[in-house]
């Protein structure tokens, strides 16, 4: 049994931070060509699979849900079968995993099971944990999210991405605070042409003595949670209501995948009909500047009616809404129908899909109109005064 490990690389990152773009470069990279990419969303529809450019065979879409949580058996089987895979000759011998967190996720339970469980730590060496840091909203969302703190204190490697888009004085201060919560690891500028070579993916073995010392206790914990969760399975589904980011051994057991945390929800907009530019810019606008900071992620794919055939790519993070990107056609796969990804905290879905309707004309009965909403924003749906 002289076979050698696979390293696996974890690449993370709070929602929006530029993960997906990172990875995109990435994939470029010829020496990924035997990688495989593992990657996971949180969100009731996949858009992800639609716009990560797989130039390579190997990617594999966990289900619906997250991998700190509801999907991580599943990461664990996806594992042991890229192994069964290689070891029938079904596929090609793989020089490296990466494993694409969603942003919610906590890192620890997901490194926890490639360095801790038995049957994969026997085939996978955890090679590295890439964060990706958005330098505009990096420092008030470290302050804000546990995950977003966890991400960064284990981590391998910081990636600061969006510098360009952030003044001085931010970019000084975010420093500063990862370097308080990590300090050996190197930051990256997101910008450099190497920050999307390969070579950022590989860090040698996963030491966790080299972080600060909170990060020997998380992993720890989640070992402990693993054997709590072995011997007692039939628990299930208790305690799935509190906030995300503590107390993981019970959060394992949630089952509603859409419930990371009492206040973080997911849910998506489809829309079979092409939609007017200037109806979704409307509604973009108004969602941003009334809730910007309750919009914790958005992804759209739209079909407008200049060119329906042309699909436009919406990202927003927070306040901020990246400039849209029109695509020449819609991804191979896609249904070619508009479907938009939200996940907001503290802001209601039937606020959000009224004021969607409200623009996109899809009026539900006795709903305010277009005029209303706009004339008053928190008028509440289905009352008339
Ligand atoms: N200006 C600028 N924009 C960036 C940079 N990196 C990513 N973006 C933009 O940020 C948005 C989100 O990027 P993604 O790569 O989808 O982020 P993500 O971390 O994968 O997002 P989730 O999977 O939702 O957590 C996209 O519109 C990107 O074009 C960067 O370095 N500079």
């Amino acid at each position: 049994m002289t076979q050698t490990r696979i390293p696996v690389s974890i690449l993370t990152g709070f929602l929006g931070a530029g993960k997906s773009t990172l990875l995109n470069r990435l994939l470029k990279d010829p020496a990924m060509k035997d990688a495989a990419v593992i990657i996971n969303e949180f969100g009731e529809v996949g858009i992800d699979h639609l716009l990560v450019e797989a130039s390579n065979d190997a990617v594999v879409e966990l289900s619906d849900g997250c991998l700190c949580c509801t999907v991580r058996g599943e990461l664990v089987d996806t594992l042991a079968e890229l192994i069964d895979g290689m070891q029938t000759g079904r596929i090609k011998p793989l020089s490296r995993i990466v494993i694409e967190t969603t942003g919610l996720a906590d890192p620890a339970p997901v490194m926890q099971s490639v360095m801790g469980h038995p049957a994969v730590a026997q085939h996978f060496d955890l090679d590295g944990v890439v964060t990706v840091v958005d330098a505009v909203n990096g420092l008030s969302t470290i302050d804000a999210y546990p995950e977003a703190y966890k991400q960064v204190a284990v981590a391998d490697r910081l990636i600061l991405t969006k510098k360009t888009l952030a003044d001085a004085a931010t970019i000084a201060g975010l420093t500063q605070r990862l370097r308080s919560l990590n300090p050996r690891a190197p930051i990256t500028d997101g910008d450099a042409e190497d920050a999307g070579s390969a070579a950022m993916l590989v860090n040698g073995l996963y030491d966790p003595a080299s972080k600060i010392a909170d990060v020997g206790r998380w992993l720890k914990d989640e070992m402990a949670a693993d054997d709590h969760h072995h011997h007692d399975h039939h628990h299930h589904g208790h305690d799935h209501h509190h906030g995300h980011g503590h107390d993981h051994h019970h959060h394992h057991h949630a089952h509603d995948v859409n419930r990371h945390g009492a206040s973080i929800r997911s849910y998506s907009i489809l829309h079979d009909e092409p939609i007017d530019p200037m109806a979704i810019n409307m509604f973009i606008d108004l969602l941003r500047s009334t809730h910007g900071e309750k919009l914790l992620r958005m992804k759209a794919i739209v079909a407008l009616t200049d060119r329906p055939d042309k699909p436009l790519v919406l990202h927003g993070v927070q306040s901020i809404f990246h400039p849209p990107v029109r695509l020449p056609a819609w991804p191979e796969g896609s249904d070619r129908k508009t479907r938009l990804v939200l996940i907001t905290k503290d802001l209601s879905e039937s606020y959000v899909r009224d004021l969607f309707g409200a623009f996109t004309g899809k009026l539900a009965v006795d709903r305010p109109d277009r005029a209303a909403m706009m004339d008053n924003p928190l008028s509440i749906p289905g009352f008339k005064f």
